[in-house]
């Protein structure tokens, strides 16, 4: 089994757009994902005022997280439908604007209800935005150091994670006034999101215009018996996908910041600077593990590695008293590598006119998976009454990202048996 699809349109060795043009559009990219998932990593340094002040469970801090994926177990197939049909400069503008008017809401709702409807305009806007810059960067750099390229972007996306961990630090001032000015703080940046993705938007009109990317015309219609043809590692690296990303997310942008407040002691801004430095590795060891695949022309022993360090980084910090430091390593690593190593991975895997489909079911499945296991780890907290006067009740949910891992290790090895070997790897030509 090779990793490039049989009938896969090259757009790679048509003419492509300059690499001035690229450079200009994967910053403005850069720019827009930075403000993009700043306001996704907005909820966990508030988690614990919204509860104090505002007397939230963590079921309900938990929601606004799970609020954000839910919708798009459905929504974002059709987005990536649409990323195919209509172009990813023009869905990033679009999506990109709904995420301004949903972190609005989230900061400015009087009430839960408000703001959960700002996380859900927000989820809405955000998952299809995600597809489409990713799509961008393969219109751009498809062909010439794509996993280095994915990997830059995403690296800067990770410093808008970066910096909402940060935020207590950085804006103690807000954090001071309460729960609400932090998030106009992350409304402000969802503002400044739109307007790169105004200008990406505007970059992108000449080369389209020259047929210098893929069009609308070149998307062929959703089929669902199409989704059959993805081959088996397609299914293993979804698979994988739901499982790692349920525990990462769940845990880094929702839950590990209290965690560390009530399990291990810390205050909120040093909670919020440990859960960063996961990130902040991942600002630079993203690109870097890329580049390596690059070079290598190796992807799944990597992912593997990548998916095998989370559950030993969850034994860590649930089971011994080791160094936060260690634990955060580990994860850092896993952050860095995994999604380096798959979203190239992906678009190796499928046709560039179904690049979008195949990420957005992907993601359907993440989306459904991610929301779960916040829902699951609100509800397990709750149930066995976890915070500051129970540390111990945090065990549920440490179990539960514990066994998601541990499965979803399982997943990246049998991807590597089926279809990562080293021949399988080299019949794409590296
Ligand atoms: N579907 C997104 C989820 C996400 C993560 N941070 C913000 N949104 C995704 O998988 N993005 C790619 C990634 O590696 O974060």
């Amino acid at each position: 089994m090779s990793f490039k699809p049989a009938a896969a349109p090259s757009f790679a060795a048509a003419a492509q757009p300059g690499r001035g043009v690229a450079w200009v559009v994967g910053v403005l990219v850069a720019i827009a994902l930075f403000g993009n998932f700043y306001v996704y990593d907005s909820i966990g340094p508030v988690a614990d005022l919204l509860q104090q002040q505002r007397g939230f469970s963590d079921t309900q801090v938990a929601l606004l997280n799970a609020i954000y994926s839910l919708p798009n177990v459905v929504l974002i197939l059709v987005g990536g439908v649409l990323v195919d049909r209509f172009g990813a400069a023009r869905m990033t503008l679009m999506t990109a604007g709904i995420c301004a008017l949903g972190a609005a809401l989230t900061a400015f709702s009087p009430n839960f209800a408000g703001m959960a409807a700002g996380r859900l305009l927000y989820g809405i806007g955000a998952e299809t935005f995600n597809i489409a810059t990713l799509a961008a960067v393969a219109d751009y750099f498809g062909g010439r150091s794509l996993a280095l390229a994915m990997g830059a972007e995403l690296a800067v996306g990770r410093m808008g994670s970066y910096g909402a961990d940060m935020s207590p630090t950085w804006f103690a001032g807000a954090y001071a006034q309460g729960w609400q000015p932090p998030l106009v703080i992350a409304t402000a940046i969802a503002a400044t999101s739109f307007a790169a993705a105004f200008g990406y938007w505007w970059v992108d009109r000449g080369p389209r215009r020259a047929g210098l990317l893929p069009t609308g015309k070149t998307a062929e219609k959703f089929q669902w018996r199409d989704l059959l043809h993805f081959g088996r590692a397609y299914w293993y690296l979804l698979a994988l996908c739901v499982l790692w990303y349920s525990v990462i997310l769940a845990f880094r942008s929702t839950f590990s910041i209290k965690y560390f407040q009530h399990a291990h002691g810390l205050d909120l801004a040093t909670a919020g600077e440990m859960n960063s430095y996961v990130f902040l590795a991942a600002v630079f060891a993203t690109p870097a593990f890329g580049w390596m695949c690059d070079r290598l022309g190796r992807y799944a022993p990597f992912l593997a590695l990548g998916a095998l360090l989370l559950p030993v980084a969850l034994g860590v910090l649930a089971l011994t008293h080791w160094s936060l430091w260690l634990s955060t390593a580990l994860i850092g690593v896993s952050f860095s590598l995994v999604p380096a190593v798959m979203w190239p991975l992906t678009s190796r895997l499928v046709a560039p006119n179904r690049f979008g489909t195949a990420i957005g079911l992907m993601w359907v499945a993440q989306n459904a998976g991610i929301s779960g296991a916040n829902l699951a780890a609100g509800w397990l907290n709750d149930r066995f009454g976890a915070g500051a006067a129970n540390p111990a009740g945090y065990g549920g949910m440490m179990a539960f990202f514990g066994a998601a891992s541990v499965a979803g290790c399982a997943c990246a090895l049998l991807l590597w048996r089926t279809a990562g070997r080293r021949q399988h790897e080299l019949a794409h030509g590296g």
